[in-house]
């Protein structure tokens, strides 16, 4: 696989609304989405944009969210995730496994609309690794 453009960082909070305001305030961001829910995922989500990647703002949709388990150990939320593009998931997946990593499940859709999958944090040191399939790639392979 080829390690594409970092897509967004991913940051868990305990919510949307107060993080979205510490982003306009603090940093002055202006290109802020509106929030939507993935009850697949277990999240809500807000997307805010800086030039060349985004911030990925996820609160838990529910208890059995993932994130409701890294807010019960980091109750102030913070960095997540990060998310990489890569051209084709389902190669990305094979070689990732191939290498001996732990691809968490399989490909699913995430909040771009195109297809997901995560890597486990033991594999990158204790970073959460996310790969998405280019917008425009998918159906490539
Ligand atoms: C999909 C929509 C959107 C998108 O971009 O499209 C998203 O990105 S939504 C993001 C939310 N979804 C996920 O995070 C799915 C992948 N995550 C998982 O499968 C789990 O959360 C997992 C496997 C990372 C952790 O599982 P779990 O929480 O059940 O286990 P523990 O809490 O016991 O943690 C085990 C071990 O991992 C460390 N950990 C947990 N979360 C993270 C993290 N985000 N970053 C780094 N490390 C993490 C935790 O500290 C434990 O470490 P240990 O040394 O064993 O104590
Ligand atoms: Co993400």
């Amino acid at each position: 696989m080829t390690l594409g453009r970092l897509n967004h960082v991913g940051v868990a909070t305990p919510s949307i609304a107060k993080s979205v305001e510490t982003y306009r305030l603090l940093l002055g961001a202006t290109a802020i989405g509106e929030p939507f829910d993935l009850p697949a995922q277990g999240v809500k989500v807000c997307f805010i944009d800086a030039p060349n990647a985004q911030i990925e703002l996820i609160e838990p949709y529910d208890e059995s969210s993932p994130i409701a388990g890294f807010l019960r150990k980091n109750p102030a939320g913070g960095q997540h995730h990060v998310c990489f593009e890569v051209a084709d998931i389902a190669a990305a997946v094979t070689d990732l496994k191939a290498k001996g990593a732990t691809v968490l499940g399989e490909p699913r859709i995430g909040a771009h609309g195109t297809p997901i999958v995560f890597v486990h944090p033991k594999d990158f040191g204790g970073m959460l690794v996310e790969l998405m399939e280019r917008p425009g790639d998918t159906g490539a392979h």
